[in-house]
């Protein structure tokens, strides 16, 4: 069973449907990314999973169990954590303080440290003093503390180099691997499809494909085709 499943979902933005009929689906230990433009409507359709804003239509299940009728922090509670995109740390904590605000009763910050062994010498600095990747890394391991069955990520990589977002990739590869389900949005494909399962794109509100992420990062025409909008033979949805 999918650990995630998005079924013909509208979600609007000041009246106008800016979703529409989206429907996909993210199985446990795996790695789905979501690709599209600017503007395509992807922020928003997390916005809309995770409950920060409501759906017009549709439904959404985590393992089977309808959520979209939730508020957002029982949707956490059933397993969703959401990593929003521009979602920084509290400056003025240390790191370790950022996660223990984020730890249950009784529970430790280990699991973060074992998966960022970087953030280990840094522990006890305040946040806001941290490297880019290193304070995107502690937003990332906050989402984990919850111990989510799901993980939905919105461009993880902005405003970040190459090395650190390949860090950062390699780290959802091993959520991943390690059962959790991932969504991920990116603006950088080629980044997102060297640890895809799956791949989506959308272009303006709607799927125009979901496949393979293997097809996508072996066909750059395809990909292009699909960001510009064109129509597409075979591969589409
Ligand atoms: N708060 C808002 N109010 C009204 N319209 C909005 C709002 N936020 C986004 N939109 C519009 O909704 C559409 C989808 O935007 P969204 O941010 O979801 O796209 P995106 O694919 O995530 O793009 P980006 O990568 O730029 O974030 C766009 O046309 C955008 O202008």
């Amino acid at each position: 069973m999918s650990v995630l499943s998005i079924a013909d979902v509208d979600v609007e933005r000041a009246g106008l449907a800016v979703v529409r009929g989206v429907s996909l689906l993210v199985d446990p230990g795996s790695v789905t990314v979501l690709l599209g433009a600017n503007g395509a409507g992807k922020t928003t359709l997390l916005e809309g999973v995770s409950g920060a804003i409501p759906i017009a239509r549709g439904e959404i299940a985590v393992e089977g169990r309808r959520v979209d009728r939730m508020r957002a922090w029982r949707r956490a509670r059933a397993g969703l954590a959401h990593v929003e995109q521009n979602r920084g740390v509290f400056a003025d904590l240390t790191a370790r303080e950022n996660l223990l605000v984020a730890c249950g009763p009784g529970r430790s910050p280990d699991r973060v440290l074992d998966l960022f062994p970087e953030l280990r010498k840094q522990i006890d600095a305040p946040a806001g003093l941290l490297s880019g990747g290193e304070q995107q890394m502690l937003v990332v391991g906050r989402a984990l503390l919850g111990e989510p069955k799901v993980l939905l990520i919105d461009e993880m990589s902005l405003g970040l180099g190459p090395i650190v977002v390949e860090r950062l990739a390699a780290a959802l590869r091993a959520l991943a691997d390690d059962g959790m389900g991932v969504l991920l949005v990116e603006q950088f494909a080629a980044l997102a499809l060297g640890i895809a399962d799956r791949a989506y794109v959308m272009a303006r509100g709607e799927i125009v494909f979901a496949g393979d992420g293997a097809a996508l990062r072996s066909d750059d025409s395809l990909l292009r085709a699909l960001y510009l909008g064109e129509s597409t033979t075979g591969s589409g949805v």
